[in-house]
C-alpha cells in the first residue's frame, strides 16, 4: 500500500516457507524490538473458534533490516515470518519444478491427509477467491489462488502494524485498542462502556476479545454451536484510537480523507465486507438534530463535545475525539457442511473443497483491523508532522499543537 508518507508491502504464500513484509518511511529513533513485533503476532493467534492450524503452527519472526540496537534507523524495515509447518509443504509449494509423481505420494509418510494435500483442488468454495482467481489467472486449480488469498498474510500486516503502533505512541501518544462487538447473532449491548487502550491485556485474556463477560460466554457458546452444526460465523469488530490530535487527513481531496483511507485499509482485509466510521449506519436513520456531536467548548486546543457519533472524523479530518471504526467480517467460506459448487475437472455438481478451517475468525480479525488502522494513522500523522527522526517529528507536532492552542485561547 502506498500512503502519503509510508509505503508497505507483503509477500508470501499461506503454506510457503515464509511471509515477508517491508515498510519504508518510518523515521529514525523509534524504539522497536523484535519482542514488540512478536507480542503483536502472538495476539493475532488468540481467540476461540480458530481451526487446527493455529494450534500447531508458529510464527518465526526475523528482523532483516531497518532496526538496530532497539531503534529504527530510518531505512526500510524488512521482516520475515517463517512458517514452522514448511517441511510438510516444501514439495507442494516448491518454487522449483518437482516431479509430478512426488506430488501424488508425499514424502513417504503414506498419511491420507498428506496425500490429500497434494491433490488438485478443482471444487471452488463459494465465498473464497477460488473460482474468480482460477479463471482470472488461468490456473489449473485453486492451490495457486488460495495460497495468497488466505488470511495467513495478515500475520505480515500485524507485524507492520506493531511498527506503526510504536511510531504513533512515541511521536504523539496515540494508543489503540480493538474488541469484538458481534459474533453472529450475539452482540455486545449498545450501552456497554467502550474499552480504552488500558484494557488491552484484559481483552487479550478473553476468549473472544469482548469487554462484557456475559456476552463473551454467549459468543463462545454460539461459536461452539456453529462448529457442532458444521457451520461458520462472522461478526463485527471495533478499533478505538485515543490521543489522535485534530488535523490528521484532509477534506481537500478524496484520497486524502482519513475516513476514506481507513475504509480502504479495513476493506482490504480478507473477509471484511462492511466498514463503519463512528455510528455511521445508525446516523443514517436519525434526524440531523440528533446525529451530530455538539461542540461544548474549545479551550487552548482542547475540544469538548456532547457526544462522539462521528467517530472522531469530520470532513475527512480527525477532530480530536477518539477515533472509532468498525469492520464487519462475513462468515468463513470453507463451510464444513459444504456448499454446492461445480467440479472444474468434470463440470459436474459437487460440494466445495474442505480439508480443515476456522469456524470463526472475528477475534483475530479485531487485531488485524487494529494493525490496519495503525498503519493508516501512522501515515496520516507523518503527513502532518514530517520528520526524519523521532525528535524532529515530535518537535513538529508540538509546534503545530501550540498553534492550535494559541488559535483557541480567548
Ligand atoms: C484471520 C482470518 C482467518 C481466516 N480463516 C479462514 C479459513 O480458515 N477458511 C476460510 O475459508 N476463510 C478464512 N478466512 C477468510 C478468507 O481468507 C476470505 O474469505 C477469502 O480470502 C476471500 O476473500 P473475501 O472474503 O474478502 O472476498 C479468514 C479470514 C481472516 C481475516
Ligand atoms: C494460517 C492462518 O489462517 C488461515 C487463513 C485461511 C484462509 O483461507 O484465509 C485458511 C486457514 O488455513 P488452512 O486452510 O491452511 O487451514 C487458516 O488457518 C493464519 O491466520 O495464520
Amino acid at each position: 500500500m502506498i500512503g502519503v508518507m509510508l509505503r508497505w508491502m507483503t509477500a508470501g504464500e499461506s503454506h510457503g516457507e515464509a511471509l515477508t513484509a517491508m515498510i519504508d518511511g518510518v523515521p529514525a529513533g523509534i524504539e522497536m524490538t523484535s519482542e514488540m513485533i512478536r507480542a503483536a503476532l502472538a495476539r493475532r493467534r488468540l481467540g476461540h473458534g480458530r481451526g487446527a492450524r493455529q494450534a500447531f503452527e508458529r510464527d518465526e519472526l526475523r528482523v532483516l533490516g531497518g532496526i538496530r540496537h532497539g531503534r529504527t534507523l530510518g531505512s526500510p524495515i524488512s521482516l520475515l515470518i517463517g512458517n514452522s509447518e514448511w517441511p510438510k509443504w516444501s514439495t507442494v509449494m516448491s518454487p522449483d519444478p518437482v516431479d509430478p509423481a512426488e506430488l501424488l505420494i508425499d514424502a513417504g509418510t503414506g498419511d491420507e491427509r498428506e496425500i490429500a494435500r497434494n491433490r488438485p483442488l478443482t471444487k471452488p468454495r463459494p465465498g473464497h477467491a477460488d473460482l474468480p482467481g482460477i479463471l482470472k489467472y488461468d490456473l489449473p486449480d485453486a492451490r495457486g489462488v488460495l495460497e495468497r488469498a488466505s488470511a495467513r498474510e495478515t500475520a505480515a500486516r500485524v507485524a507492520l502494524g506493531a511498527v506503526a503502533e510504536a511510531l504513533l505512541e512515541q511521536i504523539a501518544g496515540i494508543r489503540l485498542v480493538s474488541h469484538v462487538v458481534r459474533i453472529g447473532t450475539v452482540a455486545l449491548p449498545e450501552d456497554a462502556p467502550a474499552p480504552g487502550p488500558a484494557d488491552g491485556e484484559r481483552l487479550d485474556a478473553d476468549p473472544v476479545r469482548c469487554t462484557d463477560p456475559a456476552t463473551s460466554a454467549a459468543m463462545v457458546a454460539h461459536i461452539d454451536a456453529a462448529k457442532k452444526a458444521g457451520d461458520t460465523l462472522g461478526g463485527v469488530v471495533e478499533v478505538i484510537a485515543e490521543g489522535v490530535p485534530v488535523g490528521l487527513g484532509s477534506h481537500v481531496a478524496a484520497d486524502r480523507r482519513l475516513d476514506a483511507r481507513l475504509a480502504a485499509a479495513l476493506m482490504g482485509i480478507q473477509a471484511v465486507k462492511g466498514v463503519e466510521i463512528g455510528e455511521g449506519f445508525a446516523q443514517a436513520a436519525l434526524p440531523g438534530s440528533q446525529a451530530h456531536d455538539e461542540i461544548l467548548s474549545v479551550d487552548q486546543g482542547r475540544i469538548e463535545r456532547a457526544s462522539n457519533r462521528a467517530g472522531g472524523i469530520e470532513g475527512g479530518i480527525s477532530n480530536g475525539s477518539p477515533l472509532r471504526v468498525r469492520a464487519a467480517y462475513k462468515p468463513i467460506s470453507t463451510v464444513p457442511r459444504a456448499l454446492r459448487t461445480i467440479d472444474l475437472a468434470t463440470g459436474q455438481e459437487a460440494t466445495g473443497l474442505h480439508q480443515r478451517s476456522d469456524t470463526c475468525a472475528v477475534v483475530p480479525g479485531a487485531v488485524i483491523a487494529q494493525a490496519m488502522v495503525a498503519l493508516v494513522l501512522a501515515d496520516a500523522l507523518l503527513d502532518k508532522t514530517g520528520g526524519d527522526s523521532l525528535p524532529e517529528s515530535r518537535r513538529n507536532l508540538e509546534a503545530y499543537l501550540a498553534r492550535t492552542a494559541a488559535r483557541t485561547q480567548w
